[in-house]
């Protein structure tokens, strides 16, 4: 079985080493993969490149029916393996596009690592494939909201989001614009019980003023809510860049 993974330069894969810069764990050096292939298409994807192929405007809504393009290199589990262990980190963030399309591999993957933890960053709206999830130490779950211009039956699961909530392992990050997108939070939180402590806000955006802007009204929010807030600071560190 094989990897389909996205590309930081043409024909380079994006596996790079930096600081994990959102969530419960933001901070922590880490390694990443980012696997191509997203099964939603949110309309400010900053990493629209691993789903939206050249010559196809259309956003793909169904990444299962993806077409093998330039951009894209297929790695086997083990060549994958080798060149992870070579960056020296004690974590791996296994990233996308949506990376749980891709769980069987991903099960295969994870005993290659010599003990590596893996922490995933997902849309939540993929149920984890079993034998990957019982490798899986953290989940960064990111269901869609309305601003993100999904469909809300695509992308919020009710089986997925009542597994995600009652799961001690999975962090919650909404991307937030503006104060309206609060209620759809709030809404969720009590439609599946959502932990404030596992309840994390970001700001949509992919430059440090548009993030700092957002970050004034959303760290008031999370203070009188008890949610928690975190920042995008790879944006801040390196600004959009892949592989980064
Ligand atoms: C590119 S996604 C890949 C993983 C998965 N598809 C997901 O959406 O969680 C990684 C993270 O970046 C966030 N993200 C993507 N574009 C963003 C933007 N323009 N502003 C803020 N967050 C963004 C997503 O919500 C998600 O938390
Ligand atoms: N440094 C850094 N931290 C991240 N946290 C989540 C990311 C993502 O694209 O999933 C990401 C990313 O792309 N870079
Ligand atoms: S679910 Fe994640 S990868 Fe897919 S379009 Fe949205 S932000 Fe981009
Ligand atoms: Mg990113």
């Amino acid at each position: 079985m094989s990897l389909t993974l996205a590309t930081v330069r043409p024909g380079e894969p994006e596996i790079f080493a930096s600081l994990q810069g959102e969530g419960a764990s933001a901070g922590r050096p880490v390694a990443f993969v980012r696997l191509s292939r997203c099964n939603l298409a949110c309309q400010w994807c900053d990493t629209a490149y691993t789903w939206r192929f050249t010559g196809d405007n259309r956003p793909h809504r169904d990444g299962l029916a993806f077409e093998r393009k330039a951009n894209q290199i297929v790695l086997d589990e083990a060549e994958l393996a080798e060149r992870v262990l070579a960056l020296g980190q004690d974590r791996l963030v296994i990233t996308g596009g949506e990376p749980l399309l891709q769980g069987a591999a991903l099960a295969r993957l994870v005993p290659l690592l010599a003990g590596m933890s893996v922490e995933i960053e997902t849309n939540g709206s993929v149920a984890p494939h079993p034998a990957l999830d019982a490798q899986v130490a953290q989940y960064n779950v990111s269901p869609k909201l309305a601003h993100s211009g999904n469909p809300a039956d695509l992308a919020l699961v009710p089986e997925r989001l009542t597994a995600w909530a009652g799961d001690p392992r999975a962090f919650f990050k909404f991307v937030v614009a503006e104060p309206d997108d609060l209620a759809e939070v709030e809404a969720l939180q009590a439609a599946y019980g959502i932990a404030s402590e596992r309840l994390y806000l970001m700001g949509e955006g992919t430059d440090s003023a548009t993030l700092l802007a957002r970050a004034r009204w959303l760290s008031d929010e999370c203070l009188k809510r008890g949610w928690r807030f975190t920042d995008r600071l790879h944006i801040h560190l390196y600004g959009d860049t892949r592989g980064t």
